[in-house]
């Protein structure tokens, strides 16, 4: 199969959630084997954008294509995974069991589910049932789910929230090594400090994309080494112009 030369494509993309247009003519693209953070204030329509590339959300005009294939064609079902901000674990199973399940369903063996656990840092809860974790474990167990399956492109809708230090830097670490490794990642946050760790950032600020461009990009455009004051000049900047 032809490699796309971008993981994600998005020309003039419009969407509208109930009677208001919360993207406003979005046009990206995501590299392959790149960490995309995708960073904007709480309901500027990250999780919107997320959708779409998806295939799960109703678009007003444009087009998405990911991996090469328009969004939501069945092929990339198998290809792409999604982790939403609401868990989806079941409760009434372990963590293990779980991630076994996925691992089923796309054909990954045993070894695989542990290394999801592992990654993750889910190995000490795995035998603990969805019912009894916390919402920082939930969102890990979900996480192992999306693992297991090796998706060539992983969506994150803000992945880190919730969760203490430590393991922020372990997941970062894990997403830095999953880019490596070829796959790419798009990884949506509220809060600028994780842009630190992304290749490439998409600063989305009331359904606009501001700009996209990597961290020392932002800072040189901006003349602020600090990435939220830069991202603050960029916002004065444009309006501005
Ligand atoms: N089901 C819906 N019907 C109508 N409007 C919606 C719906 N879901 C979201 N919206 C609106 O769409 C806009 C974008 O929402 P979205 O969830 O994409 O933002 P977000 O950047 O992901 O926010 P957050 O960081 O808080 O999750 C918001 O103004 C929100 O109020």
């Amino acid at each position: 199969m032809a490699q796309a030369t971008h993981a994600v494509e998005i020309r003039n993309l419009s969407v509208r959630r109930g009677k208001r247009t919360v993207l406003h003519e979005i046009s990206l693209t995501i590299p392959r084997g790149s960490i995309t953070g995708l960073l904007g204030p709480s309901g500027c329509g990250k999780t919107t954008l997320m959708r779409s590339i998806v295939g799960t959300q109703i678009v007003a005009s444009g087009e998405v294509t990911a991996l090469g294939s328009p969004a939501g064609s069945t092929e990339l079902r198998r290809r792409i995974g999604y982790v939403t901000q609401a868990p989806s674990i079941y409760n009434d199973i372990s963590v293990r069991e779980n991630v076994r399940y996925h691992a089923a369903l796309y054909d990954r063996d045993h070894e695989a589910t542990e290394a999801a656990l592992t990654a993750v840092g889910m190995r000490e809860f795995a035998g603990q049932r969805g019912d009894e974790l916390s919402g920082g474990q939930l969102t890990r167990a979900s996480l192992a789910c999306a693992l297991v399956a090796q998706p060539e492109l992983l969506i994150l809708d803000e992945p880190t929230v919730g969760l203490d230090p430590v393991l922020r830097v372990d997941l970062w670490k894990q997403f830095r090594e999953l880019a490596a490794g070829g796959t790419t990642l798009l990884v949506s946050s509220h809060v600028m400090d994780e842009a630190e760790h992304c290749d490439r950032l998409l600063l989305l600020r009331e359904g606009n994309l501001l700009a996209q461009l990597s961290p020392d990009e932002l800072r040189s455009s901006t003349g602020e080494q600090n990435l939220e004051n830069a991202f603050l000049t960029l916002i004065t900047m444009g309006e501005a112009a």
